[in-house]
């Protein structure tokens, strides 16, 4: 029997949460000032506590949608501020944690958990599987000139801290997405507000106005000492056609005191190089995991996407988990359905989540040992099915 009891927490529960979780990633409590603002970022009934018998443990959660290949949007819930007091780590606590918050998730007809990790080896165990990837690249913007025929782009408009996030929410919200992007509720756009109003360099927003109205924005900040060269820093950026993009970068390219651009955590295919006059011009600093992503209800998750062109395949599914979802799938282009035929692959419902979004191909998790193939054409004819025409990502932190 467990020495510990999770429940769901009340709001006025939360600031402990959050001074818990904080002491687990090393951090002070939030002062009452960082508090007012950080208590808007707990959606209520969303955070689970352990307590044995004080609170030792927790785990927070948002709703929001996914976008999965064809455009379809599904309920989603975002999880973070997970964190287990140091005294109390490895006697079981996160699994529970992570149980109930499963649960809960697959009661209440969410279709897909989503994550960042902070260490790549926890979360697989329950069912998450590293579904989008991302790059982050900087530009020397002393050398960097853009080819004659991209766009021109639209007006350009810079605001201040209280207008961007009056505005930027609805310009978000009517931005086609990505497979793997995100909507973002209003918890969301309070953390971002917090960590610009937090900052010591001031977060600055500038609009690309389209012939349609306002369709992209990127959120900035500048840093680098006296000495040090200047990096401007692109946290967000949303564009919503290519002439966005363009005109986006044609403006952040022509920033005074600012010897380079950095765009962190961007799609793999943003095509930054493409527009450039000399592509070596964008160095990639880092490639790191993007989203992982839980399949909390399998047969809705596969009858949502789109699939490619090519021999229907059969997928076993293993869940242990949620084993509700564990069995056997037709895959085809016209979409998928649980079956009673043999299967061609089996996989568990880690490594389908790396698949799901096309990230991963279904050959190559075979070729690693993490896909059991029984029909030697299986694995690409999958892979043609899952595979995505962009890369998914999606470009939401949390
Ligand atoms: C989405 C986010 O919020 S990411 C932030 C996650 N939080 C942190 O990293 C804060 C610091 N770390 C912690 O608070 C804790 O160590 C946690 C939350 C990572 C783990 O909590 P615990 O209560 O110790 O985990 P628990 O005892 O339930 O372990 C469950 C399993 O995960 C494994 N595990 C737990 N933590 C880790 C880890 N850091 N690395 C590898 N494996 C781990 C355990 O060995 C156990 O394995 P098993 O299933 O084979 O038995």
């Amino acid at each position: 029997m467990s020495d510990f009891e999770i429940r769901t927490l009340g709001v006025d529960e939360h600031r402990a949460a959050s001074d818990l979780f904080r002491g687990t990633v090393h951090f002070p409590p939030a002062d009452d000032t960082e508090w007012e603002r950080t208590a808007r970022t707990y959606q209520p009934g969303g955070t689970l506590g352990a307590f044995g018998p004080e609170l030792v443990g927790t785990a927070k959660a948002f709703d929001a949608e996914l976008t999965v290949p064809g455009g379809a949007r599904l309920p989603m819930a975002g999880v973070t501020g997970v964190g287990v007091r140091a005294d109390r780590t490895r006697r079981g606590i996160l699994r529970a944690l992570m149980t109930a918050q499963l649960e809960d998730f697959a009661g209440r007809g969410v279709v897909f958990a989503n994550l960042l990790a902070s260490e790549g080896t926890i979360y697989g165990r329950f069912g998450y599987g590293l579904a989008t990837r991302c790059r982050t690249y900087s530009v020397d913007r002393h050398r960097a000139r853009l080819r004659p025929e991209v766009p021109a782009g639209g007006e350009l408009e810079l605001l201040e801290i209280d207008r961007a996030f009056e505005v930027c929410p609805g310009i978000y919200e009517r931005l086609r997405r990505r497979p793997g992007g995100m909507t973002r509720p209003e918890v969301l756009w309070r953390l971002y507000e917090n960590q610009a109003r937090r900052g010591t360099q001031p977060m600055k927003t500038v609009v690309h106005h389209g012939p349609d109205g306002p369709d992209g924005f990127v959120r900035y900040f500048v840093g680098g000492g006296h000495d040090q060269p200047k990096r401007l820093e692109v946290t967000d950026l949303s564009a919503g056609s290519p002439a966005a993009f363009a005109g986006l970068w044609r403006f952040l390219l022509g920033v005074d005191l600012v010897d380079r651009v950095v765009a962190e955590e961007r799609a793999l295919d943003e095509p930054i190089e493409l527009i450039l006059a000399d592509h070596r011009h964008a160095t990639v600093e880092r490639v790191a995991d993007e989203h992982w992503i839980r399949l909390v209800d399998v047969p809705k998750a596969l009858a949502a996407r789109e699939y490619g062109h090519a021999a229907p395949v059969v997928l076993e599914v293993v869940d242990p988990l949620l084993p509700g979802n564990s069995g056997a799938y037709r895959i085809t282009p016209d979409g998928a359905e649980r079956t009673d035929g043999p299967a061609a692959l089996r996989l568990d419902v880690t490594s389908l989540a790396m698949v799901y979004l096309g990230t991963w191909r279904v050959s190559a998790l075979a070729d690693a040992g993490r896909v059991e193939v029984r029909d030697p054409a299986a694995p690409a004819a999958a892979d043609a099915l899952f595979g995505t025409r962009v890369a998914s990502w999606s470009g939401t932190y949390f």
